[in-house]
This record gives structure tokens, sequence and C-alpha cells, in this order.
């Protein structure tokens, strides 16, 4: 069984139909690359896939599960962790206390047991402390884990993003366009740290993502979307190689130069 498995998954809004009947499966330990020109419907599935939108048709399980339809603070108990394009950070915090934000999915304790300091907060919270050390050492924001979030540049507050969404121990992890506003270096950077994070956490990992050579470089395999349909489903090499991924590129090109 796959950890996540989308099945037939439609989504309409009003006449326009984004994503038209969507199948794909993303296995354990796997990183995904979720890609296609503007338009494609990437951005709705994954927003169907992380719990933000109910899909008009189809279902997606995870972990076995029925997915389709939880509310949202259902799902990182469940244990899907995701970022977002536009970061979701609480600037005025530093990077130590935005990644133990993070942290509250997990928490079992409860809120009596937290409200009152009892051992198994106080446990919980030293747990959560020693793995947040973790995070700061693997992404490499030790050197600014007490300064506001605020005053960092972006290609590190979206570091920090990824942080604060592992420390709930996801089994999948869902990235919207990490590469997005990064330079050159730091797409560098982030292609051996996805290795690296799903090598040390064991999971999942599912990116949507406009910067073709990082796709490449770190998926295990690809799903290429056009005009809401899946056209191509394979490694990078298969699918860089698909005459209708290649021509929805180069479509999409011409009609960009056209315009
Ligand atoms: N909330 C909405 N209401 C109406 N139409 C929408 C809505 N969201 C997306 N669409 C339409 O659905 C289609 C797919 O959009 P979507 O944003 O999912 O594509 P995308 O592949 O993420 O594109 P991009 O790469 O430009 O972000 C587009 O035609 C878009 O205009």
């Amino acid at each position: 069984m796959a950890l996540l498995e989308v099945r037939d998954v439609v989504v309409r809004f009003g006449g326009v139909t984004a994503v038209a009947g969507v199948s794909f499966d993303v296995e354990e330990r796997q990183i995904c690359g979720l890609i296609g020109p503007n338009g494609a419907g990437k951005t709705t599935l994954f927003n169907v896939i992380s719990g933000i939108y109910k899909p008009t048709e189809g279902e997606v399980r995870f972990a076995g599960q029925m997915a389709t339809g939880l509310p949202r603070h259902r799902m990182a108990p469940l244990g899907l962790g995701r970022t977002f394009q536009n970061l979701a950070l609480f600037r005025s915090m530093t990077v130590r206390e935005n990644i133990l934000a993070g942290a509250h999915a997990e928490g079992r304790a409860g809120f009596l047991a937290n409200a009152l300091r009892l051992p198994a907060a106080r446990r919980e919270e030293q747990a959560a402390a020693e793995h947040a050390r973790s995070l700061l050492a693997l992404l490499d924001l030790e050197a600014v884990a007490e300064v506001p979030v605020a005053a960092l540049p972006f290609g590190t507050q979206k570091r920090v993003e990824m942080a604060r969404a592992l420390i709930s121990k996801p089994k999948l992890l869902l990235l919207d366009e990490p590469a997005g506003g990064l330079n050159h270096g730091e797409v560098d950077g982030l292609a051996q740290r996805l290795r690296e994070v799903k090598r040390n956490f064991n999971l999942s990992i599912l990116l949507v993502e406009h910067h073709m050579n990082l796709v490449m470089r770190v998926s295990d395999k690809v799903v290429a979307l056009d005009f809401g349909k899946k056209i191509a489903d394979g490694s990078p090499a298969e699918v860089r190689a698909d005459p209708e991924v290649i021509r929805a590129y180069l479509g999409a090109e011409a009609t960009a130069h056209a315009a």
C-alpha cells in the first residue's frame, strides 16, 4: 500500500475544471515532484492533499486512511506536514520559537497537563526542545536561533518553515514551491538538504515546484499535469523525455513569448 493515494480527484470552481480526474501514488521514503505549466492545476491538487480544498469528486488516502474532507487540525496528527508558498511564520518570534510552535500538533499531554505543568507535559517540552536543537543543526540555523524571523533573509526564513514542519515528525512533508525566491546557491543547498531530510527522517516528500532542475535532481518520481490532467508519471528521466511533457512546456513557452 502506498503512503499517499490520490484517486480520480476532480476539482471544479464554477465553470472551471482545475483538476480533471488525477490519480497517483507516493510511496514511503519517496520524493515526488509535481510539475506542470502555469494553470495546470498543481496548487489546486496540492491544496486538496493538504486538506485546504475538498475535491468535487475523488479521494485522497493517507496511510490507508481516508483523508479527504478531514478538518485541517486532524491532518498533522495523521502525519502530514506542510510549508506554504508565502511563508506563514510568526514574524516577531525567534527562529527557535517558531520551530517549537510546530511541536504543538505533536503534543499528546493535553491542555490541562500543559497548564498544570504535569510531568508528561514537561517531558514533551524537553523532547521538543531537544528535537528543535537537532533541526537547527540540520537546517544550518544554529547561528540565528535567537533572532526574530522578520530580521532574516527570505532563503533563511524558508529553512525555518521547513524545520517547523519537520518538528511534528510528519510521514509526508508537503512543500509548496520550496525553491521559489531562492538564488542559485540556495537552490543547490536546498537540493542537498531535501535528500538529507529524507534520509534522516525516513519520510516522503511531495513538492510542487517550477524549478525544473531542482525537481529533476531530487525526485525519485515526477508527476506532470497539464490542463488539470495527468500527462506523465515516472522517473525524472522518463518524464523529461515524454513527448506530451515536452509539448506542454514548449506550448507554454510559445504562448509566453507571443504575449
Ligand atoms: N479559487 C479559484 N477559483 C476559480 N478558478 C481557480 C481557482 N483556483 C484556481 N483556479 C483555476 O484553476 C486552474 C488551475 O490553477 P492552479 O493554480 O491550480 O494551477 P497551477 O498549476 O498551480 O498554476 P501556477 O503554476 O501558475 O501556480 C487555472 O485555470 C486557475 O485559473
